[in-house]
This record gives C-alpha cells, sequence and structure tokens, in this order.
C-alpha cells in the first residue's frame, strides 16, 4: 500500500514478496486497490485532521476496505475475505502496536474503527456521495472514459472495477487446444475455448496447478492480447522486429507462426530476461532470435541498418484497458501521462518507420482504452509516415461488462513501395 501511494508499481512490489506469501498478499493488496476510493474517503471522514503518518494511513485504509466489504460485492468475482469485524479491528491493533511508527496510534486506530462499526450507514451514505467512491476510479478517469464513450463509459468502468479471467494461450508448436482441453477436464477445472488459440478458465487457479506448464503447452495470455500474432501473417524466413517485446506475451504468438529471424527488443534489461525465460519455457528460443536492449526511440542505439518485413511495435501506454489485472495501475497514473504517454508512442513509431521495408507490415498496439493513444494515433500514423496505408485491424477493443477480454487498440498498417504511392497531386 505505501509503496504505491509512494508511486511503485505493485508487479514490482509484489515479486519482491517471498513466494510462501506472495499469492496471500496479492490477493489481499489487489482487494484493497479495487476499493481505495472507499477506503480513502472513509478515512477522510474519521481522521478530520489526516493520518498522523503514511504508515499509520495504510494500516487504516486496508482495515476499512476490508470492514466495508458489502454482501453484494461477492458477485464480483473476487471474493471478499471473510474476517469478523471484531477480528479485523483487533488484528489492525495487534498490529499497530508492533511497529513504532504505528504504536502511538493504536487507540486512534481503535478509535476510528470503532466508530466506523458504530456509524457504518451514515458514513457510507456520505462516503457514496463520490463519484470515485461509486465507480472505483479516480474522477479525472471517470471524466475522460465518459467523454471517450458517452454510451458505453458506465459497462467500461464496471468491468475494468473487477477482477479478469484466468486465459490461456495454447502453445500450436507444442499441442492443440483439444488436447489442452482434455487435460483440463481430467483434471475437473472447467473451461472454455475462445478466439482461435485460447481457453478462459471458470475459475482462477495457481498456474503451476495447471495441466501442461511444465511441458510449455500454453501461456497466460488475454484474449485481447491474443490478436495480435493472428494480425501479423508471418511466413519463414522474415525479419521481423518485435519493438517493445518484454515479457514476450506476443514474441511467443508470433514465434509459434512461423520460423522467422526475430529481433526482440525492449528497454528494461531486467525484463528482457523474461523474454528468455518464457521462449525457453515455451520451446520457442531458436538461433534467429536475437535480444536486444535498447531505445526504440533512438536507432542508432541498437539497429544495424537492415530492414525489417514486419514490426510489432506493443508500444509503452498507460495500461488503462488492463486495470481489472493490474488494480494499482489507476492510482499510479496522473492524468497528464495520457499526453505525455501518446507523445512518446508518436516518437517511437516514427523511429521504428524507418527501419520497415516499402512493402513491409506494422502493427500498433496499446492496452489502453483512452483514444489518444489509439484511434487518435492511428489518424496521425495514417497522416504523417510516409507511405502509410491503414488495413483492417480490430482497432479498440473495449472491456465491457460480461465481456472475456481486458481493453487494446489495434492499427495494423502498409508502408507503400514509394513508386506504387498514387499521385494526389493532380
Ligand atoms: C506493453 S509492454 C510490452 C508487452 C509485450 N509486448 C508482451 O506482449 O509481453 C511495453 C514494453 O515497452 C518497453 N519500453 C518502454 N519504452 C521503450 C522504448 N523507448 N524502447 C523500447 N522498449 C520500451 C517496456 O519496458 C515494456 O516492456
Amino acid at each position: 500500500m505505501q509503496a504505491v501511494a509512494e508511486g511503485y508499481s505493485l508487479t514490482e512490489v509484489l515479486n519482491a514478496e517471498p513466494l510462501p506469501r506472495r499469492a496471500a498478499v496479492q490477493s489481499l493488496s489487489f482487494y484493497v486497490m479495487r476499493r481505495l476510493a472507499r477506503g480513502r474517503a472513509l478515512a477522510d471522514l474519521l481522521l478530520e485532521r489526516g493520518a498522523p503518518n503514511p504508515l499509520m494511513g495504510s494500516l487504516l485504509l486496508t482495515v476499512l476496505c476490508l470492514l466495508s466489504v458489502e454482501p453484494a460485492e461477492s458477485a464480483d468475482g473476487q471474493r471478499p475475505p471473510r474476517y469478523e469485524a471484531h477480528t479485523l479491528v483487533s488484528q489492525a491493533v495487534t498490529a499497530a502496536g508492533q511497529d513504532k511508527q504505528t504504536a502511538a496510534f493504536k487507540g486512534l486506530i481503535n478509535a476510528c474503527l470503532r466508530r466506523y462499526l458504530r456509524e457504518r450507514e451514515a458514513l457510507m451514505a456520505q462516503a457514496y456521495l463520490r463519484s470515485d467512491v461509486r465507480w472505483g476510479f479516480p474522477k479525472w478517469w471517470i471524466r475522460r472514459i465518459r467523454e471517450a464513450y458517452p454510451s458505453q463509459w458506465e459497462s467500461i468502468l464496471a468491468s475494468a472495477a473487477a477482477p479478469g479471467p484466468l486465459t490461456l494461450r495454447i502453445n500450436t508448436r507444442k499441442t492443440d487446444r483439444d488436447t489442452v482441453m482434455q487435460a483440463l477436464q481430467a483434471q475437473h477445472i472447467g473451461a472454455t475455448p475462445i478466439g482461435q488459440h485460447g481457453i478462459v478458465l471458470d475459475q482462477a487457479q495457481p498456474v503451476g496447478k495447471i495441466p501442461g506448464f511444465e511441458q510449455g503447452w500454453w501461456l497466460v495470455q488475454d484474449a485481447g492480447a491474443q490478436c495480435a500474432a493472428d494480425l501479423l501473417p508471418l511466413t519463414d524466413g522474415m525479419r521481423v522486429l518485435d519493438a517493445c517485446a518484454a515479457p514476450g506475451g506476443k514474441t511467443a504468438g508470433l514465434l509459434m507462426q512461423a520460423k522467422v529471424h526475430l529481433t526482440a527488443l525492449d528497454i528494461d534489461e531486467v525484463r528482457l530476461s523474461r523474454v528468455t525465460e518464457n521462449l525457453l519455457r515455451l520451446g520457442l528460443d531458436h538461433d534467429g532470435v536475437i535480444l536486444k536492449t535498447g531505445n526504440a526511440a533512438r536507432l542508432p542505439s541498437w539497429w544495424d541498418g537492415q530492414p525489417f518485413d514486419a514490426i510489432l511495435a506493443d508500444v509503452p501506454c498507460t495500461a488503462s484497458g488492463i486495470v481489472r489485472r493490474h488494480p494499482d495501475i489507476k492510482w499510479l497514473r496522473e492524468e497528464q501521462d495520457i499526453a505525455d504517454t501518446a507523445a512518446l508512442q508518436r516518437r517511437i513509431v516514427a523511429a521504428l518507420w524507418e527501419t520497415l521495408k516499402p512493402g513491409g507490415l506494422f502493427l500498433y498496439v496499446t492496452c489502453s482504452v483512452f483514444p489518444q493513444e489509439g484511434i487518435e494515433q492511428e489518424a496521425w500514423m495514417r497522416t504523417t509516415l510516409p507511405g502509410a496505408v491503414s488495413l483492417p485491424a480490430p482497432g479498440q477493443l473495449l472491456p465491457g461488462q460480461g465481456s472475456e477480454h481486458d481493453g487494446f487498440f489495434y492499427a495494423l498498417l502498409r508502408k507503400q513501395d514509394e513508386k506504387q504511392t498514387p499521385d494526389t497531386s493532380a
């Protein structure tokens, strides 16, 4: 909680947790992140002068989020942790007593929580007057989604506030979907096929317990992300660039399609090492795969001057489309990040376009639902990049209620050979 308040991603923090307790810490922290606005509103009402220090504030927020679980919330897919109110209060007070930053505030925590239990209805009614509490998103985020999608904004926010399903992509180099479905059935794991190569599990499971993990039969990948590989028709021997590759989910999809010469580029060396791990587990690593650390927007740092036949540009984005899997994102982002990220995406795309062969294909992807990173970028690419022609692609994929995929944007462009570019000057 404190790391997120300081601007760190929960993914990084959780990776540093010792394995035996990581799943429990993740479950609890995700639960709180999904209800953070409510916890903050209640804490504001209970602590008129604010928290005396950040640790005490985080402890109080966490317990308020857990205490204020409502019966209907058990339907949102993530079972609320079931603790009796008196257990939560007494554990919070005990925890406060165990750290010197909070020991002096044991009495204050106890008083706040007991007041919450006494005045629950009135406090909740007051908290729910705030739109961020009702929707579980920052106010600026709600406004941006409402402006962009006037008739769908409510279903987009509602679906993004709940956890997403666990979806697998079959490694077609090793097996097929029927074989994996049968293996799941044999272990009584309910599942449904999705898209061309996907399977959605009825209930999330620890990945190590799903049949085929060791054998590399599948990787965990949202159905929306699985489209990427299918949109680039690759054939053996092509020179392909995966420009923002880590941790390698889409790289794997590309390598399943054909035996291509693939350069997997990423600015982050540590994240890039996860591409290697994933490709090794899936048996997709071969001599034609090169991993490079470099800045896609600065060609001299990594490009050898040989043009590519196809480029996947899964550019850095606000990740506003995947908040149901990463509920900390909505609290880490600021409104200005949309414009800043869109500007970075343009710098990356403009540089990458130079490395594409005439006639080559360019797939632009983001996991965002903000049009500034999607449809507006496509319009800019079409009008600015020399020889750019748009080809059919899914465009904006929106998460909606009951939808089985996250929010993504896909644009597919061809770089027209200059000789073929129609002369429109006459
Ligand atoms: C959306 S993630 C890619 C996800 C990946 N394609 C997958 O399917 O697993 C974006 C990646 O871009 C990388 N990145 C950010 N800025 C970059 C830059 N200037 N050049 C290259 N990579 C960059 C980040 O480190 C991050 O790994």
